[in-house]
């Protein structure tokens, strides 16, 4: 692609971080809390199949909620000018995403399709499923995660619209409360001509569809 790269930083600089400021225990209390969920749970944390665990369990909230040290703004901060041309609807589906409800902190799970109508240029294909990865891991729930996809898009990218749409499967309506396993929920935010035009919402979907029977 014989394209030319902007920075975006200048715009990126003017909004606000988007990394919500808290302050982090220690990992010691960290792990102390996960032996007291263990109790909590009725296990023994002493016992020998348990005694690492608290320690596995706050490294793996370092990747499961990443999202928290990342700011989707700087990840959208550069765009290809000039792709021949090219103005038409990207979209980019199926992009497959493990959340964390943040009601049960249990996973909800799924697929979120994103699309845009480029103004001045686009933006790294990767890109977009990354944008997706910033706010899945995080405490979330599946409106305000598709929203705040759809938002940051609009916000760096000023596309002509944006349009999102979150498929998931939630555990806590699966594995406790309600258990309804299967049961999915479909969530989606519209920007710009796609909030405006419903003949752009049916061509996000027509395209949505496009070569599945
Ligand atoms: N709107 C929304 N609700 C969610 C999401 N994830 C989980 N929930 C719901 O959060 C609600 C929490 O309800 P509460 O009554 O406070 O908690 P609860 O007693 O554990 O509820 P049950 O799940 O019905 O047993 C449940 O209805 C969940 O299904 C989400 O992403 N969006
Ligand atoms: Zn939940």
């Amino acid at each position: 692609m014989d394209a030319v790269v902007k920075s975006l930083s200048a715009r990126v600089t003017e909004v606000a971080a988007d990394k919500p400021k808290i302050e982090k225990p220690t990992r010691e209390e960290a792990e102390a809390a996960v032996r007291t969920l263990i109790r909590w749970a009725g296990d023994d944390p002493e016992r020998e199949g348990l005694r690492d665990t608290p320690r596995r369990v706050a490294k793996a909230y370092g990747q499961l909620f990443a999202g928290y040290g990342e700011d989707a703004r700087e990840i959208l901060n550069k765009v290809f000018e000039e792709v021949e041309g090219y103005g038409d609807m990207v979209l980019v589906r199926d992009i497959p995403f493990h959340a964390h409800c943040e009601h049960h902190m249990v996973p909800f799970m799924g697929k979120a399709h994103v699309a845009y109508y480029p103004s001045a240029g686009v933006v790294g294909l990767s890109k977009l499923a990354r944008v997706v990865d910033v706010f899945a891991r995080r405490l979330q729930t599946q409106e305000t995660m598709t929203a705040q996809i759809a938002e940051v898009i609009d916000e760096v990218l000023r596309p002509r619209g944006v349009a999102v749409m979150v498929d998931a499967e939630h555990m806590c309506m699966t594995m406790r409360g309600v258990q309804k396993p299967g049961a999915s929920t479909l969530t989606t935010q519209f920007t710009g001509v796609f909030r405006q035009d419903p003949a752009e919402q049916a061509r996000f979907f027509t395209l949505l569809r496009a070569g599945r029977s």
